[in-house]
């Protein structure tokens, strides 16, 4: 095999494996390098998406849900359980086995795609080249027309909770607990804190989450966050805003954590166990040698213009490593573009409809402005939002908390952002993201056919409902 291609790709995380299997589908000669090793010291693919991240925190918020529907839930259905027990192990081992069928299946897609799979640190070097340290310590140089860095993120540490991987532990420990932990600490109520706290909460954990901001979810729409933490807080989880972390002590299998709360007063909490989730930082240790060509912006992530260029002619990067939400669909779709444009496509991405999700139960989702930013841009805006407690579904599947809401602009009646705290509103805001990605307004979505009885119902009511004309809820407005 020569060490020649068209594209080399470091990382092979959704952004990396994605663009490689692009760019081998156009007939580009290319291959994927990968550092990650399993717990037996094996090559693997996926990145942290696939091995620590996206899928087995999902597999294990989906066994988590099982065990607390079959427990509370089923009643009100005239379903009585009784004996209900939970296996920790067993929930993990599933975990572990969805995660290797992933993982394993991205080997495959490359076999099937011709993308040579090479597992070892890559480094790029000046003018295109990749060195590679393979897992035994030898090294080989590989030469391309096209390197796609692709390295991804890794959480960030604060010295005032160093993870021992014991008692202190990240989002990658915080999916391995052996058994439930009694007094559950999570620092940060960000997307992580909220689905990992999720999932030992139902499992019995009493959960306390510590946030330093004073607005519970403030990058996202106000409305959907205060409905948010209305809903989860009734689940059992202790959100405490105002609260800054300042300190902890471990002693044997328990951690005190010291925190400044919302009046400035010292508090002290202890717990069984602490998941440390303040946010994740672009991963680029030892993949640029000095001479690469290659800039990091001012917050260490590597610099790249609209179309994921960086200043080195023929060097792109995608995904968590360059700017722009940390979203492994965001990451994918940027990966596709750049293999589409080494391909001499004209590809574009657009980055103003990205959704985003929050995979709690109810699910929370937007796509495009919230409110708030639209109000801070000087457009005007007409608001049209549904609750699910008036839908028929939702009510039959017993899953009437939340709402859907639809902003669009008041005098082109495009719309802007959609914003859901409610069943399956991961899929739901699809929907928006699909109708503004064809420049719908939300006169478009109302004159649609929706079937009855469906939760997307709750989307064309609230689309209805930004001029008045919803049918089953009474309307703020009428015209
Ligand atoms: N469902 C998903 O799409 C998904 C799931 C997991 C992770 N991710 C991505 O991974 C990244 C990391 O997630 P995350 O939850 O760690 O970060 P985040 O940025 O979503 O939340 C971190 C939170 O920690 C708080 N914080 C920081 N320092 C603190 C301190 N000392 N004391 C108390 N609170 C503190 C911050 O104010 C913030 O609210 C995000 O960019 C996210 O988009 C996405």
């Amino acid at each position: 095999m020569s060490d020649k291609f068209d594209v080399v790709v470091i990382g092979s995380g959704p952004a990396g494996y994605v663009a490689a299997i692009r760019a081998a589908q156009l007939g580009l000669k290319t291959a994927c390098v990968e550092k990650w090793q399993n717990s037996e010291g094996k090559g693997v693919n996926g990145g942290t998406c696939l091995n620590v991240g996206c899928i087995p925190s999902k597999a294990l918020l989906d066994s988590s849900y099982k065990y607390h529907e079959a427990k509370d839930d089923f009643k009100v259905h005239g379903i009585s359980t009784k004996g209900i027990e939970i296996d920790v192990p067993s929930m993990i081992q599933r975990k572990d086995n969805i995660v290797k069928q992933l993982t394993g299946g991205i080997s495959s897609l490359f076999k099937a795609n011709g993308v040579t799979s090479i597992f070892g640190t890559g480094k790029l070097l000046a003018n295109r080249k990749v060195e590679v340290t393979g897992h035994d310590g030898k090294t080989k140089t590989l030469e391309a027309d096209n390197v796609i860095l692709a390295s991804g993120s890794k959480p960030i540490d604060i010295p005032v909770a160093k993870i021992d991987n014991d008692v202190i532990v990240d989002s990658t420990g915080a999916l391995e607990f052996d058994s439930v932990p009694k007094r559950l600490g999570v620092i940060g109520a960000g997307v992580i804190g909220l689905e990992l706290g999720s999932v030992w909460n139902r499992l019995g954990s009493d959960v306390v989450v510590l946030e330093a901001m004073d607005k519970f979810l403030s990058i996202m729409d106000q409305q959907i966050a205060k409905e948010t933490q209305k809903i989860l807080t009734k689940q059992g989880l202790d959100i405490r805003l105002s609260c800054r972390v300042t300190g902890s002590e471990v002693k044997g299998k328990e951690v005190t954590v010291t925190f400044t709360d919302k009046d400035g007063k010292e508090q002290k909490e202890t717990f069984d166990k602490l998941i440390v989730c303040v946010g994740r930082r672009p991963y680029t240790e030892g993949l640029l040698a000095e001479d690469s060509g290659v800039n990091l912006d001012e917050r260490g992530f590597i610099y790249v213009n609209d179309l994921c260029a960086t200043g080195a002619p023929g060097v792109w990067a995608v995904g968590d490593v360059v700017r722009g939400p940390m979203l492994a669909h965001k990451g994918s779709e940027e990966g596709v573009m750049v293999a589409e444009r080494i391909a001499g496509q004209k590809t574009v991405m657009n980055y103003d409809v990205v959704p985003n999700v929050i995979y709690t139960h109810p699910e929370v989702a937007s796509v495009g402005r919230t409110e708030e930013q639209i109000k801070a841009d000087g457009e005007p805006y007409n608001v049209g939002t549904f609750p699910f407690a008036a839908s028929g579904r939702a009510m039959a599947a017993n899953e009437t908390g939340g709402l859907v809401k639809i902003i669009a602009h008041a005098d082109t009646d495009r719309i802007l952002g959609a914003h859901i705290v409610g069943p399956s509103a991961a899929d739901l805001v699809q929907q928006v993201a699909i109708a503004m990605e064809f420049g719908s307004s939300a006169e478009d979505l109302g004159l649609m056919v929706f079937g009855h009885p469906t939760l997307s119902e709750a989307v064309h009511e609230a689309a209805l409902a930004v001029h008045g004309h919803a049918i089953h809820v009474a309307n703020k407005k009428k015209r």
